[in-house]
């Protein structure tokens, strides 16, 4: 059975880069999708608003929807504090289990929970499942229709505190427009869009900074 893009990708990883060292992950991920096949990963471009938000805000547990092959994991995990914790959330297995192997290889693991499933499940078990009680700091970065409902549904179970930030890719390409209308309008959130380019491409996106105000 021929490979997935995804495990190539791995494996590109496997063999190329720095066992332990997650800038070189990063680099390895981003030189293979930019001159082999193009993936979904936020990116080199993308990847430093995440990653001055992540450290400006010196999260010490941090949620991330849409974890792919592990590289915005790796990336958001090797900024945090000793004690920190990132919970990132996968729906599709297959990725669920190449993102597992790209961060242990990148030797974050201690800093990452894995969660497998669908966002609207595993949001309202955070708190008593994953011991959670409120999150500094949210990635959005999976089905752009989720955007606005897990936004919503955050709120419901109580998972956001006053300067909460969230952060989504991809406002302009794919595009959310659902939860750019929601958020932009909300009073509740102080938002600021960072104009930016796709992942590997020449094509315009944005990510949106949205700051809960309690
Ligand atoms: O679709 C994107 N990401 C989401 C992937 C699926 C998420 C599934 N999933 C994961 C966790 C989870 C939890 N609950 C429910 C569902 C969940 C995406 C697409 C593009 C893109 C695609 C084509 C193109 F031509 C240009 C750009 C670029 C990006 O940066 C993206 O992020
Ligand atoms: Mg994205």
């Amino acid at each position: 059975m021929n490979q997935s893009k995804e495990q190539r990708i791995l494996n590109f990883v496997l063999q190329n880069a720095v066992r332990g060292d997650p800038r070189s992950v990063m680099e390895t991920i981003d030189k293979y999708c930019s001159e082999k096949e193009w993936a979904m990963n936020v990116g080199d471009v993308k990847g430093v608003i995440l990653d001055k938000t992540v450290e400006e805000i010196n999260p010490s547990i941090a949620l991330e929807l849409g974890t792919y092959c592990g590289y915005s994991a790796v990336r958001i995990a090797r900024l945090l504090k000793a004690g920190a914790c990132l919970l990132t959330v996968e729906f599709n297995p297959e990725f669920a289990a190449i993102a597992k192997q790209m961060i242990e290889f990148a030797g974050v693991q201690d800093k990452v929970k894995l969660l497998q499933g669908p966002s609207e499940v595993i949001i309202p078990q955070l708190k008593k499942k994953y011991e959670v009680d409120t999150l500094d700091f949210v990635f959005l970065d999976h089905w752009k229709d989720r955007y606005a409902p897990d936004t919503i549904l955050l709120q419901e179970c109580s998972l956001l505190r006053k300067g909460s930030v969230l952060l989504a890719d991809n406002i302009i390409f794919p595009g959310a427009p659902e939860f750019i209308k929601y958020i932009r309008n909300n009073p509740r959130f102080q938002c600021s869009t960072y104009p930016s380019h796709l992942e590997y491409m020449k094509v315009q996106d944005a990510m949106e900074k949205a700051v809960f105000l309690g």
